[in-house]
C-alpha cells in the first residue's frame, strides 16, 4: 500500500508543467544522497522514514505507508532519514546526513545536543534594528558552514527603516558564501525571494532570536502546515496538537521547514573548521605574515596588521575572529577534557572487572 500525501498539501500546491512530479519520499527530502547508502533488499525489508517531530517519549517518524512514534534514541534528531526495522526497531539504522546542527546544551555539563538534521539551506534571520548584531550573525553563519549547512542571511522589517541597504552591506561583508536578502516578512516578499532556496523536497530553517519575524516567514511562505500536527490530529477527535517546537512543517509548493527553538544561546563547539571558512580572508592574509606563529599584535611584517592599517581589513572584525576561536576553543577542549576522563574511567572500570575475573577464576 502506498500512502496517498496528497492530504498534506494545501490545495492548490500540485505542480503541473514541466517539473517531474516527486514520490512522496522524495516530497520528504528524500535524495540520492541518501539511496546510495541503502541496498534494494533493505529498501523493502527497512522503509525509509523521516523523523519530521521529536516527542519527550519518542520520535515521529513519516514515511510511504509508515507514520508512526517510535522510542526515542540519542543518535537521531528531527530531519533524520531512518531505515525502520518493523521486526526490532532499535536496530533501525540512522542514516549518514547531508547536515547537521548540533550546540552545547544550556547549562554547564557542556552536553552536546542535537538539534536538526539534513537541512539544505538556514535562513539566519535579524532585522534591520537593535537585533542586527554582526557578531551573532557571524555565529550562525560559523555553525552552517560547521554543519555543511548554506547560509542564506534574511534581514526583515525593511520597511520600518529609511535604509535598509545599509544593512545590507555590513551583512554582505561577513561572507562571500552568504548571500543577503532584506524583505518585510509580512506580505508577498518572503516567497518569491526565498524561491531559489525553498524548492519541493528540499529542507530548509529559519534560525535568529525571538521576535525577527521567523514563523512571519514560514507563515508567508503560505499556508504552511505542519505535518506532525496534521497526522496527530487525525488521530485525536479534540484536535488538540502538540506544542514542541522541534517539527518538520511542509509548506505550500512542497519545501520543507524545520521549526526549532529560538537558540539565543547558540555556543560554538568543535566549530573550528566553521570558523576557518567564516574568516578565509584572514587566513589567506595570515599566510603572508612574516612568521608563522604570528599573533598579529605587534610583530613586525604583519600582513594582517598591515591591510587594517591600510584600510583593507576592519580591525573589529579581526578581534571578533580572536573572540570566536576562543570561545570555540574553551567549548571543544572542556568537551575533550570530559572525553578522556570518561575514557580514563572506563578503562578503570574494565581493570577492576578483570581483576575480579581472575580472583573468581583461582577461587574456583
Ligand atoms: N513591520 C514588520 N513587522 C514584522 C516583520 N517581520 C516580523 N514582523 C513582526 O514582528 C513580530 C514578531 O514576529 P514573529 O514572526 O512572531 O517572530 P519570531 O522570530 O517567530 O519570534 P519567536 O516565535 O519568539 O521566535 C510580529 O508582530 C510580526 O508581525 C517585517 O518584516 N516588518
Ligand atoms: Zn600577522
Amino acid at each position: 500500500m502506498t500512502r496517498n500525501y496528497q492530504k498534506f498539501f494545501p490545495p492548490g500546491t500540485q505542480r503541473g508543467g514541466t517539473d517531474r512530479q516527486l514520490s512522496p519520499l522524495e516530497e520528504l527530502g528524500w535524495q540520492p544522497h541518501f539511496a546510495q547508502q541503502i541496498s534494494s533488499d533493505e529498501l523493502v525489508g527497512t522503509p525509509p522514514v523521516r523523523v519530521v517531530e521529536v516527542h519527550r517519549n519518542g520520535l515521529h517518524v513519516i514515511g510511504s505507508a509508515v507514520d508512526e512514534v517510535v522510542p526515542p534514541r540519542a543518535d537521531a534528531t528531527v530531519g533524520d532519514w531512518i531505515l525502520l526495522d518493523p521486526g526490532h526497531v532499535p536496530s533501525s539504522r540512522v542514516l549518514e546526513r547531508k547536515s547537521l546542527l548540533k550546540r552545547r546544551a544550556p547549562g554547564t555539563d557542556r552536553q552536546v545536543q542535537l538539534i536538526a538534521a539534513n537541512i539544505e539551506t538556514a535562513f539566519i534571520v535579524s532585522s534591520c534594528n537593535q537585533d542586527f548584531n554582526i557578531a551573532r550573525l557571524e555565529r550562525y553563519v560559523a555553525v552552517c558552514f560547521e554543519a555543511e549547512i548554506d547560509p542564506v542571511i534574511l534581514l526583515t522589517k525593511s520597511d520600518l527603516v529609511s535604509d535598509p541597504q545599509a544593512f545590507a552591506d555590513e551583512a554582505a561583508a561577513i561572507s562571500k558564501l552568504a548571500p543577503v536578502i532584506t524583505l518585510d516578512a509580512r506580505g508577498d516578499q518572503p516567497k518569491s525571494k526565498l524561491a531559489d532556496w525553498c524548492k519541493p523536497g528540499k529542507t530548509v530553517a529559519f534560525l535568529g532570536s525571538s521576535g525577527v519575524g521567523k514563523s512571519t516567514l514560514a507563515n508567508a511562505l503560505s499556508g504552511t502546515r505542519s505535518i506532525a500536527t496534521q497526522a496527530i490530529r487525525e488521530d485525536d477527535a479534540k484536535g488538540r496538537h502538540t506544542t514542541t517546537r522541534r517539527q518538520l512543517h511542509l509548506v505550500s509548493g512542497g519545501c520543507l521547514v524545520l521549526d526549532t527553538p529560538g537558540m539565543r544561546e547558540l555556543q560554538l563547539m568543535d566549530a573550528a573548521s566553521g570558523i576557518e571558512d567564516l574568516f578565509a580572508d584572514l587566513n589567506e592574509l595570515s599566510a603572508n605574515c612574516r612568521f608563522k606563529d604570528c599573533r598579529h599584535e605587534t610583530e613586525p611584517g604583519c600582513a594582517v596588521q598591515n591591510a587594517i592599517q591600510s584600510g583593507d581589513l576592519d580591525g573589529a572584525r579581526l578581534q571578533r575572529w580572536r573572540k570566536l576561536k576562543a570561545e570555540e576553543a574553551f567549548n571543544s577542549a572542556s568537551l575533550a577534557e570530559r572525553r578522556s576522563k570518561d575514557k580514563a574511567f572506563g578503562k578503570m572500570v574494565r581493570r577492576v572487572v578483570k581483576a575480579k575475573e581472575n580472583r573468581n577464576r583461582r577461587t574456583e
